[in-house]
């Protein structure tokens, strides 16, 4: 694995991978690596001929009062794991290669980066968009993959790809969970064994509100509100019923429906989602649109 720290370096070996013919596939990453990322490494693998990955713990995504500092930064560790997967190529820049003096440009994907994590984190989502932008110009894969427990995340990406013509494809990748049903997060080292029993909730209340009969995004609601508020160390930050793509509140579950949630466990703050299958069959109870003669 080649690991690169400049910009220059990192667009140096993807323009080689280009010339040679061979696809790229990217894992953009924060670093302390776990299954959840090398289930996005794998997902690489199998669509493209070469697979680069980055860490950076981006500063622009964190308000102040955030856990920039004691975000946690294993990197040798990351090193192995992400060798042991072969993949062949590691930009991990540091914050100045990055954000050199004097830089002033933004990426911000209006209104859907107020929904979701970015009603209660904002400007996250102004970091997010403008540091992928930039790792996107830099290692410019054929296509990115990135995991559907950052539901928000994904579709804002989906809208900055389409909306600034980035000739690359985003793919979604399932959510990786602990035995238990716990979706594995970087954070979840930081929690204590009563934080950690606690946020079991989350996983449990999204598999509950799956099979709640007479459901209504309503009710979907209420249910996961209530979930949270009977686990006592449990702080619910947002428990939302969505359109994937658009982030606005479902009006019916006639079609896929995205089921969000968020809570702070002691300091440590989570997050969680399912996909539900639309409720009804709509397709088949549409008119036909093309006729055959
Ligand atoms: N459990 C998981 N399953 C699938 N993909 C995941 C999982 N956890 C993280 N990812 C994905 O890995 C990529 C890098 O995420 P990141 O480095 O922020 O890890 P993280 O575990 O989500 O960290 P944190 O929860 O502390 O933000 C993102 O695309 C994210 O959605
Ligand atoms: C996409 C990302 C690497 C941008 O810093 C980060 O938000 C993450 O790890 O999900
Ligand atoms: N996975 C999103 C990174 C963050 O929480 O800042």
């Amino acid at each position: 694995m080649q690991i690169h720290t400049t910009i220059a370096a990192m667009q140096k070996a993807s323009a080689a991978t280009r010339r040679s013919g061979q696809t790229l596939g990217f894992v953009p990453t924060m670093g302390a690596i776990h299954q959840g990322h090398l289930s996005l490494v794998r997902a690489a693998r199998a669509q493209c001929d070469v697979v680069a990955a980055s860490i950076f713990v981006n500063p622009l995504q964190f308000a102040p009062t955030e856990d920039l500092d004691r975000y946690p930064r294993p990197f040798e560790q990351d090193v192995a794991l992400l060798r042991s997967e072969g993949v062949e190529h590691l930009f991990a820049p540091t914050p100045q290669e990055m954000y050199p003096a004097g830089a002033t440009t933004f990426v911000e994907v209006a209104g859907l980066s107020e929904r979701l994590d970015g009603a209660s984190r904002p400007g996250h989502f102004r970091g997010v968009a403008t540091v992928v932008s930039k790792l996107f110009h830099i290692v410019q894969p054929t296509a990115a993959f990135f995991g559907q427990k950052d539901a928000a995340q994904l579709a804002v990406l989906r809208a900055l790809v389409r909306d600034q013509n980035f000739p690359i494809r985003i793919i979604g990748c399932p959510i990786v969970r602990e035995p238990d049903g716990l979706a594995m997060s970087s954070r979840n080292r930081f929690l204590s064994p009563s934080e950690r029993a606690a946020a079991l909730t989350l996983s449990r209340a999204l598999h509950d509100v799956a099979v709640l009969p007479n459901a209504t995004p309503d009710r979907l609601r209420t249910f996961l509100i209530e979930a949270i508020r009977q686990a006592p160390s449990l702080r619910l930050d947002y428990a939302e019923i969505v359109d994937p793509e658009t982030l606005l509140p479902a009006q019916d579950l006639n079609r896929p429906t995205l089921v969000a949630i968020a809570a702070w466990s002691g300091a440590t703050r989570l997050i969680d989602n399912a996909i539900l299958a639309p409720v009804t069959n709509v397709a088949a109870e549409e008119p036909e649109l093309c006729h055959h003669v």
